[in-house]
């Protein structure tokens, strides 16, 4: 747990042993208790080198048991911080790998930190719904001042070790044998004053517009993690920080914790934390996962189309310093997409740099562009991500099948077409997989991987495989029409644009949607989608009828309820931020900042009084109600069908590719916070008012575990033996 050894008879080295990431459990907060009490009274020992076992100094408390109410980590923890402090022999942190949360806090309780190259520091508590709660929120402003730990604190950053050297988080930086380098500096201090290294001691550093700057970083997460307590909570202990001494600023510390503690934020965090980890480990009904199949190694790539999709595909795979081949259509096309990609590519060396990859012109992989098919013959893995078309994209794989390798995975970026039916015209369907990246793709972390019904187990291994390597987390799900997460999303937009419909402000439906935590609320997300897709999607998953977008008085399809309105927009070239005007207008065509549009407010007026919609004004719950508890149904359906393993799936989809307030766990999540016969009994009665839309009947699977009470997320499996996956 925390081993004690002598180095040269003065230095005391304490090894964190804790597999895999030396969290600190309540077992390993004693063990080094004892150990630093040992090192402490033993005469011998002049200095005191902590350390952490398999390069890796410590990932903080151990969050498996912040749901243990009879553990009390925290006091010790934080007791420990000031026992180290306090203690007369130089204490010194050796970081390797990370120093995060309660690892940070440690390491800021010694008296000196050492960092290897590599090692990253931060303070992510904010990210798990509550504070760095063992002396962080002091301590930190103590040492670098309130306007970096304010950011630090409140964003959960991880630092790499150059930036933390930069603020003086750490002393020293050093390539290798970080351990040594500590044990060195140890003993060079020995018998010096530690006055100025006991942090706790120190005044903080303030600016004169200390108050402006804790305000400004009040508004700034209000927006960000809007609905979210614990960022303001961090806030709040920093002023703390500013105000009072450090054992005041500590008890104004716990009080917050307490505070946060007694909400469901950190509940809802840890579970989507631990949901991430859990979808990474992919089991398929036939138990193949990753301890049974090995991903085949990925060398080399392409991407065909080089639009919105393929070029941020072909920068998340330069990232990972894979070579990619960028294919286009024709000379123009590829001219237009090879700028894209070489604009974007510059801006991420940029990034980089900034982040202090001094080396970063170095670490992308190279990208060749062509228009010659040929050129993929060679290739370990084919991203296809032209237009959402069937025919088109059945023909690139029917030509794809012809040249390429007959080891080489083929894959298909489509937003929710049949996997099945394009695999149907190549010479391997079982090397066929979906993979469904998110826009941006080389920012957004989420990618579905989909399991078509020829695709091989080693397919989905070196899917999942190469979501990790581009820094995404793959979610494995099964090949429905618009897969999981448009497939809900799909029924949300409908459902905001019949409030719209019924005479509802679209500006008051999407404030409602962000104050509840959403990152954008449905018509912000439908310009930014791009009107023309969203209208295009719907009509190739038949969910309206091209041919009457421009008249009137039909709202149904196969006596379900539709609307036009997306396809009358269009049909006025309207599509949205990149024409400059969508649900709302902007500055210029490819503009941000929308603006409430006077000419969709008159048009919609005439829309409703022609179609003679009922009119029907509802609360701010209501919408919230209306528009979320059909994904959360949806959500109910899609684990009826088998097409995700488990509600964790979806949370994590919708967390990671759709911008759901994580404070709230993910939509599956949520409806166990709201309560499972709650969100029942609404679904019943919107649906029974309005039996011509599917999406708010309720699914079956909610109705017998909403029978049995509201039983927690993690039950559900085990109560309904009925549901399994089919991936
Ligand atoms: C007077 C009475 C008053 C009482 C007051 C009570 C006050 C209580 C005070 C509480 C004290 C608070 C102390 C502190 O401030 C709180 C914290 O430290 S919270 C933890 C902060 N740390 C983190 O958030 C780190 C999270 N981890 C990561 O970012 C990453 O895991 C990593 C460390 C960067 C490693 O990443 P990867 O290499 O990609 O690997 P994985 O992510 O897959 O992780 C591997 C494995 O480790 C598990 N794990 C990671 N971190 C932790 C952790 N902190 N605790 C437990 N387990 C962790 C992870 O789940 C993986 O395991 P698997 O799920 O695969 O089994
Ligand atoms: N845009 C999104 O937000 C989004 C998100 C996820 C998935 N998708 C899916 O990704 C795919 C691409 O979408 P997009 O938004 O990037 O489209 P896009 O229109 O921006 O780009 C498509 C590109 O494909 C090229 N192309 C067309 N035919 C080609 C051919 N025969 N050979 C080579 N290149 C060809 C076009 O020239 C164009 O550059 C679609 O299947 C779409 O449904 C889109």
């Amino acid at each position: 747990m925390a081993t004690f050894r002598h180095i040269c008879d003065s230095v005391a080295v304490i090894t964190l042993s804790n597999p895999p990431v030396n969290a600190l459990s309540s077992a390993l907060i004693q063990a080094l208790q004892k150990a630093l009490g040992e090192a402490i009274r033993d005469s011998a020992v002049e200095a005191i080198v902590i350390c952490g076992d398999k390069g890796k100094f410590c990932a903080g408390a151990d969050i498996r048991e912040f749901n243990k109410p009879s553990q009390k980590r925290g006091p010790h923890l934080l007791l420990l911080t000031d026992l180290i402090e306090s203690n007369k022999k130089p204490v010194v942190a050796a970081i390797e790998g990370v120093a995060l949360g309660g690892g940070l806090e440690l390491a800021l309780g010694c008296h000196y930190r050492v960092a290897h190259v590599q090692a990253r520091v931060g303070l992510p508590e904010v990210l798990l719904g509550i504070l760095p709660a063992a002396s962080g929120t002091q301590r930190l402003p103590r040492l670098i001042g309130i306007a970096a730990a304010l950011t630090l604190i409140t964003t959960g950053k991880y630092v790499p070790a150059r930036e933390a050297l930069k603020l003086g988080i750490v002393d020293k930086v050093v390539g290798e044998n970080t351990v040594d380098e500590a044990i060195r500096l140890a003993k060079k201090v020995i018998g010096q004053p530690l006055g100025s290294r006991q942090l706790s001691t120190l005044p903080v550093q303030c600016p004169p517009n200390v108050e402006a700057l804790l305000a400004e970083a009040m508004v700034k997460v209000k927006k960000q993690f809007r609905g979210a307590q614990s960022p303001q909570a961090c806030i709040e202990a920093v002023r703390a920080a500013v105000h009072l001494p450090y054992t005041e600023g500590i008890k104004k510390e716990q009080e917050l914790y307490q505070f946060l503690n007694a909400t469901h934020e950190p509940r809802a965090q840890q579970y989507a934390f631990f949901a991430e980890r859990e979808v990474a480990k992919w089991t398929l009904p036939s138990g193949a996962s990753w301890k049974t199949v090995s991903p085949q190694p990925i060398h080399t790539a392409a991407v065909i189309g080089l639009g919105t999709m393929g070029s941020g595909i072909v920068i998340s795979l330069a990232k990972a310093q894979i070579p990619v081949i960028a294919l286009e259509k024709d000379k123009k096309q590829l001219n237009i997409g090879s700028k894209a990609v070489i604009s974007l590519l510059d801006r991420e060396t940029l990034k980089m740099k900034q982040l202090g990859h001094t080396e970063a012109t170095n670490s992308l992989g190279p990208v060749r562009f062509t228009l010659d098919y040929g050129e993929l013959r060679d290739v370990d893995i084919v991203i296809e991500a032209v237009f959402e078309n069937m025919i088109l994209k059945k023909e690139i794989f029917r030509h794809l099948s012809g040249i390429c390798k007959p080891e080489a995975f083929l894959c298909t970026n489509t937003s929710g077409l049949d996997i099945d039916e394009i695999a149907s015209v190549t010479d391997r369907p079982q090397m066929i997989v979906g993979t469904h990246f998110y826009a941006p793709a080389h920012i957004m972390k989420l990618l579905e991987v989909v399991h078509g019904r020829y695709t091989s187990s080693i397919s989905i291994s070196t899917a999942m495989q190469l979501a990790k390597n581009l820094g995404k987390i793959g979610v494995l799900v099964g090949n429905c029409p618009l897969f999981v997460g448009n497939r809900l999303m799909v029924l949300y937009l409908q459902q905001a644009i019949f409030l719209v419909e019924e005479g509802n402000k679209l500006e008051e439906i999407d404030q409602t949607l962000e104050n509840f935590g959403l990152a954008m609320g449905p018509f912000q997300m439908m310009d930014l989608a791009g009107l023309d897709t969203l209208w295009g999607c719907h009509v190739e998953h038949g969910l309206a009828r091209p041919e009457q977008s421009s008249g009137i008085s039909t709202h149904h399809h196969s006596s379900k309820r539709y609307s036009q309105l997306l396809g009358i927009l269009c049909e006025k070239s309207r599509f949205g931020q990149k024409s400059g005007q969508g649900w709302y207008k902007y500055e210029k065509p490819g503009g941000r900042k929308a603006m409430s549009d006077p000419w969709l407010h008159n048009f919609l007026s005439e829309y409703h009084g022609v179609n003679n919609f009922k009119t029907q004004k509802i609360t701010q719950e209501k919408i919230i109600e209306w528009c979320l508890y059909v994904i959360i149904n949806e959500g109910f359906k899609v684990l009826e069908d088998g097409m995700a393993s488990g509600p964790e799936d979806i949370d994590v989809i919708y967390n990671s590719g759709y911008g759901w307030p994580k404070h709230t766990g993910g939509p599956m999540y949520y409806a166990s916070l709201v309560g499972l016969p709650v969100v029942l009994t609404k679904l019943e009665k919107y649906y029974e008012a309005n039996p011509d839309i599917p999406g708010l009947k309720p699914s079956s699977l909610l109705k017998n575990l909403a029978a049995l009470g509201n039983p927690p997320l993690k039950e559900w499996r085990a109560l309904l033996g009925s549901w399994s996956s089919k991936l």
